[in-house]
């Protein structure tokens, strides 16, 4: 029998609790990341490069949370009004990220898809940050180990891969780099299942489990277009009702962003050039180079304006 090399499970005591919450870029994961984290009785505080990104964040995680209570609270609105206010005030937002961890128990990053500008944020947050902050990463392909490179605390470093839509995916990546600490990692576990998630993890490799397996697949369904195999529509049908997948590849492209998706695969190409499965779609990098992200600017593979 196979053993296991990363344990996902530890002494569960030898962790600390997270109270407080740092979530850097409130784009479509870091919204989804805050919300979870401050419906699960965290203290959120949540930093963009600009007010009105982290208004448009403020305004992802309300459309969430009145999903969520609808069902939740389907006979009470009373019941319903209180959770969304307290959801709500456990909320902070800035534009200074300075201030943001002056603070707090963990950062997770969740900006921009790119080593250098990550690196560069990691540095700036390890100098201000007190001593007891963990740093995590949602990276969603490139190496924490590379992404904590400048760090100096590299005993405080993991990463915390989530899955879109935050609210609603239940699973969670943690990932440890050779630096991580015990107490650390079992903390990571510990606020995973505090958020309610179910975690997993595996070495810091590229697309640690879930994005090793999928991205490949999501490459290869944009080339079927390109090489005029079937339309974008029959090949979401076709996995959609022949193997069961809640959404078809190129509507999960459009839902992941297609900005981010060719951000992994520029990123992965650079770092292991050689490897068949990392390379470019030219039709994505074409729909992006029209400035067309998928469904969070209304257009992608598919149309989604009214
Ligand atoms: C790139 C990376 O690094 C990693 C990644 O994230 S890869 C992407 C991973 N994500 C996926 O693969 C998503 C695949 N798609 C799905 O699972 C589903 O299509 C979906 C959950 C997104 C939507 O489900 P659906 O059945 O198509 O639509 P819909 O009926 O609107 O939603 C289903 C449920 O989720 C809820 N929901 C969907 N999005 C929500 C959100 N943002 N917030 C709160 N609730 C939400 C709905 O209210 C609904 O709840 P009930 O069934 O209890 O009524
Ligand atoms: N989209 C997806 O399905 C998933 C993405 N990820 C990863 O999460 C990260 C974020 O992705 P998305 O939320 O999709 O991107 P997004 O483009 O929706 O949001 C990124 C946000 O970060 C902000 N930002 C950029 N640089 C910043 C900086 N230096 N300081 C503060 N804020 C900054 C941007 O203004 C934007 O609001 C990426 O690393 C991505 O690979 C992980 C899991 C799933």
């Amino acid at each position: 029998m196979a053993t296991s090399s990363i344990a996902n499970k530890m002494n569960s005591s030898l962790g600390r609790t997270i109270k407080t919450v740092t979530v850097i870029g409130g784009g479509l994961m870091g919204s989804g990341i805050a919300q979870v984290a401050a419906e699960t009785n965290h203290q959120v505080i949540i930093v963009d490069q600009k007010q009105e990104f982290l208004d448009k964040s403020l305004n992802i995680i309300q459309t969430s949370l009145k999903r969520i209570i609808k069902k939740k609270f389907e006979q009470d609105q009373q019941g319903g009004e209180k959770y969304f206010n307290d959801v709500k005030n456990r909320i902070k937002t800035t534009t200074n990220i300075n201030d943001a961890v002056q603070s707090t128990d963990i950062v997770i990053e969740a900006i921009i898809e790119n080593l250098e500008t990550k690196q560069k944020l990691f540095k700036q947050i390890d100098q201000v940050a007190p001593k007891h902050t963990i740093l995590t990463s949602n990276t969603s392909s490139l190496p924490i180990t590379e992404i904590a490179k400048d760090v100096q605390r590299q005993d405080k470093f993991g990463g915390l891969h989530f899955f879109n839509p935050v609210p609603v995916m239940k699973l969670l990546e943690v990932i440890r780099i050779s630096g991580t600490s015990d107490e650390t990692f079992q903390t990571l576990l510990n606020f995973g299942k505090a958020l309610g998630k179910t975690t997993v993890s595996c070495k810091d490799t590229p697309g640690f489990i879930v994005n090793r397996l999928l991205v490949p697949y999501l490459l290869e369904a944009a080339r079927m277009i390109e090489r005029g195999d079937a339309t974008p529509e029959d090949i979401d049908t076709a996995m959609k009702l022949g193997a069961g997948y809640p959404m078809g590849p190129i509507e999960l492209l459009d839902y992941v962003g297609l900005d981010t998706s060719k951000y992994i695969v520029d990123g992965w190409k650079k770092l292991y050039p050689n490897e068949p499965s990392f390379q470019a779609s030219e039709l994505l990098n074409k729909i992006v180079g029209e400035g067309k992200f998928g469904r969070k600017t209304g257009a992608g593979f598919y149309n989604y304006k009214k």
